[in-house]
């Protein structure tokens, strides 16, 4: 083969056939570096030419300036596979001039499935009766729950995930109001039924609260000890975003106290590897391995996206859909 011009950091194993039709146009590698340290050398060696490189779940993680700075001198572009880039480090890919893309739209129905799944379970109390049934006790113990019905959906972050979690859960009767930095246009609004309230409002008056923004500086630790003060007696936190933007132990805390009367999470602070004993013990909370997104059709939707971002990138020198922060350097 050519010195290869693309390189695929992880796997693709759903485009299989579209990754084959752009290999028989362009040269793309796969990654074969056993160890990290393999790699930075490859990179200097068999991998010099590359210009694109796909990053998916690989073991030479983590994607942090270490990694950036020893990727190929020619490296251009960055196809990641993933809708939330926190993993990345983007002010490493500044300073090389990288230009990154994610895959936003790919994940919503999938993630807001999840999504949604966590809020009737935790409003339903479904996880715990369903680990009763499994234990041989039937519904012994387990708390009556509460129905979604009238119900008010405190959405953070009405982009894509939140809108798709709205209009899901408008049929089941909840009233949704949201929290943006910008405000959505009445015209948004009026199809997803939402109505905007500031941040305060949104924890003071929300039956469930459901965390849909990005991790970044601003949103770590977005909702901690004061945040919950504010909020209802009895509240439901769902998070299928980061981990990170919520404080877990005081969330434990909250739950302990009963000033959060159940959870639903799909991402953890310290996943994959600590999840907080305080959750895992709390009757009331459904606990999820990270699957927004982990589905045949989705995973096939996300490394299509990343495959057309591969294809813009190396035959006509642009992204499909470049991060926020990269959009500009795409808009003539
Ligand atoms: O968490 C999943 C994603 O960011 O795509």
């Amino acid at each position: 083969m050519a010195s290869p011009r693309g390189l695929i950091v992880g796997a693709i194993s759903h485009a299989t056939k579209e990754l084959d039709e752009l290999r028989s146009i362009v040269p793309i590698a796969y990654i074969e570096s056993k160890t990290r340290s393999e790699f930075f050398q490859d990179c200097q060696t068999k991998y010099k030419d590359v210009e694109v490189v796909f990053i998916g779940i690989s073991s030479v993680y983590p994607f942090d300036k270490e990694f950036i700075n020893n990727l190929p001198p020619k490296t251009k572009f960055i196809a990641f596979h993933a809708a939330g880039y926190d993993g990345l480090d983007i002010e490493a890919c500044n300073a090389r001039g990288i230009r990154v893309s994610n895959t936003p739209s790919a994940v919503d129905a999938a993630t807001a499935d999840i999504a949604c799944t966590l809020i009737l379970s935790a409003f339903r109390n479904s996880s715990q009766a369903e680990r009763n049934l499994r234990e041989g006790r039937w519904r012994h113990g387990v708390s009556l729950g509460h129905d979604p019905e009238g119900k008010t959906l405190g959405i953070l972050g009405l982009g894509g995930i939140g809108k798709a979690v709205a209009k899901r859960m408008h049929g089941f009767d909840m009233k949704i109001q949201y929290h943006n930095r910008s405000r959505q246009s009445p015209e948004v609004e009026d199809q997803y039924h939402a109505t905007y309230v500031d941040f305060e409002t949104l924890l003071k008056t929300s039956d469930c609260i459901y965390v849909s923004v990005p991790l970044s500086k601003a949103t770590y630790h977005l909702l901690d000890s004061p945040q919950f003060a504010m909020m209802k007696q009895g509240v439901v936190i769902v998070n299928t975003a980061r981990g990170k933007i919520i404080h877990e132990r005081a969330l434990v805390n909250a739950l302990e106290t009963g000033k959060v009367s159940a959870v639903g999470l799909d991402v953890f602070e310290g996943e994959p590897d600590v999840i907080h004993p305080g959750l895992l013990a709390h009757p009331h909370c459904t606990l999820l391995p990270h699957i927004g997104t982990y589905s045949q059709e989705t995973m096939y939707k996300m490394e299509l996206l990343c495959l057309q971002n591969f294809d813009a990138a190396l035959t006509k020198d642009t992204l499909v859909t470049p991060i926020p922060e990269h959009k500009h350097f795409f808009q003539k």
